[in-house]
């Protein structure tokens, strides 16, 4: 438990919102910890030593699908067949036929809107069509395969069997990362698996490898055994990742997030020396948006030769704004966590760098807060091309209308945003800095650039559909209902409630020592399989 606890500390960037851990002590126990809140709130040595046993599944969520309850805090559990533990990183796109699937045919009952939930009763499902009083490994590739079969999106997930051992497996086109890593320990191994290498890395763990797209693994105490499940499909880990989701000391599918972050920033020095040579403009300084855009900053300063300087100071102790949930909560913290340093800004031209603008919360705000300081002229340039489709797998950016690009040119960006001019990467510069450390990847998922999904099944009907279920505002009304309906909060009063102010009720009934008993089934602990 405490390493796992440390590595999900390494990987807090991918998800603020909830986190938890199941280990598997003697005899198949299962010892659960989750809730909604950071690693660090939700785990101290107190509730570590109570998780106990030599394996175990962690999970920081950033909601895509469902809302911010408690109740779907990962990992999930059910009992049936055998016990299992399941953590998710990823987003389904046909959760609504196969909610129909377990309503008419598996009899399961889902008791979250989570499609993570609906997962592992899937794989569940499978798995208890063996039939089998114990299992094998080749059962449990069997039960992959025809999981598979059924499920439409991104998922790469990690599993337990009470007693047996951990499963992993990643979706066909390999949309999400997810590897391996091993230790010697005494005369065996030690086994980790994680979505970023970071977590190896930090636990002494070498070897990294990646699961590859449609391949499952199986860890027993007898070692390790591979096989490709899904047939051959297009290899199309998501770009995202590299833009601006992973940690740049994470090494993902052969491509050091690191280095591409810097091809990036080299890339993007090129056309904006072309576009400020077009408009005759000169630019003083550059200044990255931290954290995630100062690798790329660096770079294109260098080749700029433009000095680099820190003008933004980031608050260390506010988050990811992006991945918080609601609309006026990423408005705030952006102010909260950068502070424009009025040295570096007063009077001159001054050059942005952003590693992508999605809503465009970040821009608006720093922008007028260089501004505000005196900067004279603010160019904004984004290491991503403009972002005009939804992300359906994995980053929540389910609504056309939130995204700033959306229906708008370059000229009527940067009005919206209030730069005096915006530069952006091209699509082929941004695939290229990536590719060319890893040129056997062919493809990247590049959907929220282009609007073309490498799964298929996601059209028009179906965006509209999503828009609607995963507007702000709805989704705030939904855990509010949520709220009342699984934790006897009274969603009725709670509907006059500020965003801000229905995470934080959120959060109060997330009490890690699980006395509180409104939080939902799965919130106890020593749950017994
Ligand atoms: O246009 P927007 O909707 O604002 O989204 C883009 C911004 O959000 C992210 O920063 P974030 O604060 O999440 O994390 P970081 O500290 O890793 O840069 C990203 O790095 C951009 O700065
Ligand atoms: N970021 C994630 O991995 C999300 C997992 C899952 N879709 C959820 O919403 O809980
Ligand atoms: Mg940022």
């Amino acid at each position: 438990a405490p390493e796992i606890c440390e590595g999900l500390s390494l990987l807090q960037h991918r998800g603020q919102d909830a986190c938890g851990v199941i280990t598997c002590g003697t005899k198949g126990r299962f010892y659960q910890c989750k809730a909604n809140g950071m690693v660090r709130d939700i785990f101290d040595a107190n509730s570590i030593s109570r998780l106990l046993g030599g394996m175990g599944v962690g999970h920081v969520r950033y909601p895509t699908a469902g809302s911010f309850n408690n109740a779907e805090a990962q990992p999930f559990y059910v009992n049936s067949p055998y016990g299992i533990v399941f953590a998710h990183n990823g987003n389904l796109i046909n959760t609504e036929s196969l909610m129909q699937f377990m309503d008419q045919t598996a009899h399961r009952h889902i008791n979250t809107a989570s499609d993570s939930e609906l997962l592992l009763n899937i794989f569940a499902y499978n798995l208890q069509q063996t039939g089998k009083f114990r299992i094998n490994e080749e059962d449990i590739f069997t039960a992959i395969g025809g999981m598979m079969h059924q499920v439409k999106g991104a998922y790469a997930c990690v599993a337990m069997l009470a007693g047996f051992g951990i499963i992993a497996f990643r979706d066909p086109n390999g949309i999400r990362p997810v590897g391996f890593a091993t230790r010697k320990a005494g005369a065996g191994l030690d086994y980790i698996v994680a979505s970023e290498s970071v977590v190896a890395d930090a636990g002494g763990f070498t070897d990294w490898q990646d699961v590859n797209p449609g391949e499952a693994i199986i860890i027993t105490r007898n070692g390790i055994s591979r096989r490709q499940i899904a047939g051959p499909s297009t290899f199309a880990p998501d770009i995202f990742e590299f833009v601006y989701f992973a940690r740049p000391d994470s090494v993902i599918d052969g491509i050091s997030v690191y280095r591409s972050r810097m091809a990036m920033g080299d890339a993007l020095a090129d056309k904006v020396q072309a576009v400020l040579q077009e408009a005759n403009i000169t630019v003083d300084v550059v200044i990255p948006v931290p954290d995630t855009s100062r690798v790329a900053a660096l770079n294109l300063a260098q080749k700029l030769q433009v000095p680099y300087r820190e003008g933004f100071i980031k608050n260390r102790y506010v988050g990811r704004t992006f991945i918080m949930p609601g609309q006026q909560m990423r408005k705030k913290n952006v102010r909260r966590k950068l502070n424009a340093m009025a040295l570096e800004f007063a009077d001159k031209n001054v050059l942005i760098v952003d590693d992508s603008i999605v809503r465009g919360t970040t821009s608006k705000e720093i922008i007028q807060m260089a501004k505000d300081v005196g900067a004279k002229k603010v160019i904004v340039a984004s290491c991503a091309p403009p972002i005009r489709y939804p992300n359906v797998y994995g980053i929540d950016m389910p609504s056309r209308k939130e995204l700033v690009a959306y229906g708008r040119d370059t000229d009527e960006i940067a009005a919206e945003i209030g730069a005096d001019l915006v530069i952006f990467q091209t699509l082929p510069d941004l695939v290229n800095s990536v590719r060319q450390l890893q040129p056997s990847i062919e493809s990247f998922d590049c959907s929220v650039f282009t609007g073309e999904y490498v799964t298929g099944g996601v059209d028009e009907e179906y965006l509209q559909h999503l828009e609607t279920l995963r507007a702000d505002n709805n989704r705030a009304k939904a855990m509010t209902m949520s709220l009342g309906a699984l934790e006897g909060k009274g969603g009725g009063d709670a509907n006059g409630l500020s965003e801000q102010q229905k995470a934080d009720q959120a959060n109060s009934s997330a009490l890690p020592n699980g006395t509180d008993a409104t939080v939902g089934l799965h919130n106890s602990w020593n749950t017994q399989a």
